[in-house]
């Protein structure tokens, strides 16, 4: 997908909420569990559910990978009816990938071709030749890891490098890279307040924003810092939406909180006067 349909995507439904599917068979309801394939049926309910409410949606891959063979076929069956059904919601494999350039080919391919996703999350500590064979497939795009939303960010992301924070010489090189048009990162909603500094230097790129909800960042505060005059910001939530009810209820009790983050999203555009 191009970014310019995106963004489009985005005024039009006003909202930039992206549902994260970190479908847990621990955590679906029991009823759901009798089904032949309990992931796909669960995610289906909850894409139909919060379609009009949202722009992209986020399989969290160790969510699929965790099931074996079952997980990765009900990651297929959620692509292929993502791809059919919805043909204009973004797609974001999180599966923080990156690997010598010869495998990150076969990463990159196994995500944007084989499962058609639209972008996938990188991890960029292997540098340039790990990240670079993803940006070379046109309309798809990679995720960078600049500062994440855990407590272990400040593990090795917030220390001095050539006289910066970590996470600002990532923002910083990866621009320099082949294909950097193709670059969103990722910068945790629990990190909000850093934002104006992540838009410093990368002041119009897309930011995949995960943390609200569960892990307490706040949606306004994200918009105080990293909107722009394109919006730049996928603001994710996965277990605040997915499991807002495990009974009988659970899809509409998660397009009731898709809509009333919505609801959230659409007065801080209209603050962008889009
Ligand atoms: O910095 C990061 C990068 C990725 N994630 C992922 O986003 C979702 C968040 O889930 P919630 O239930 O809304 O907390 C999950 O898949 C994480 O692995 C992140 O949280 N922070």
């Amino acid at each position: 997908m191009k970014i310019d349909q995106l963004i489009a995507q985005i005024r039009e439904k006003k909202t930039f909420l992206c549902v994260g599917l970190d479908t847990d068979l621990d955590k679906i309801p029991e009823h759901l569990l009798k089904e032949e394939d309990p992931i796909f049926a669960f995610n289906k309910a909850i894409i139909d559910a919060t379609h009009q409410f949202c722009v992209a949606y986020k399989p969290n891959i160790a969510f699929y990978e965790a099931y074996g063979l079952k997980g990765w076929k009900a990651l297929e069956r959620t692509m292929e009816y993502l791809n059919t059904e919805y043909p204009e919601v973004f797609t974001i494999a999180d599966a923080k990938r990156g690997d010598i350039g010869n495998t990150s080919t076969r990463y990159a391919k196994a995500f944007f071709e084989t499962l058609n996703f639209d972008s996938i999350t990188i991890a960029p500590y292997m540098g340039k030749d790990s990240v670079e064979p993803f940006l070379a497939f046109k309309d798809k795009h990679t995720i960078l890891l600049a500062l994440t939303s855990n407590q272990g960010a400040f593990d090795f992301q917030t220390k001095q490098v050539n006289g910066q924070e970590l996470y600002k010489e990532v923002l910083a090189t990866s621009k320099s890279y082949k294909n950097a048009e193709n670059l969103m990162y990722v910068v945790g909603a629990t990190k909000a307040s850093y934002l104006s500094e992540v838009r410093q230097i990368v002041p119009e790129s897309f930011l995949l924003v995960p943390g609200v909800g569960a892990q307490g960042g706040n949606l306004q505060e994200v918009c105080k810092y990293g909107i722009t005059k394109d919006i730049g910001l996928l603001v994710n939530s996965s277990r605040g939406i997915l499991y807002a009810s495990q009974g009988l209820d659970f899809a509409k009790m998660a397009g009731d909180k898709a809509k009333s983050i919505q609801k959230e999203m659409e007065i801080e555009l209209n603050k962008l006067d889009v």
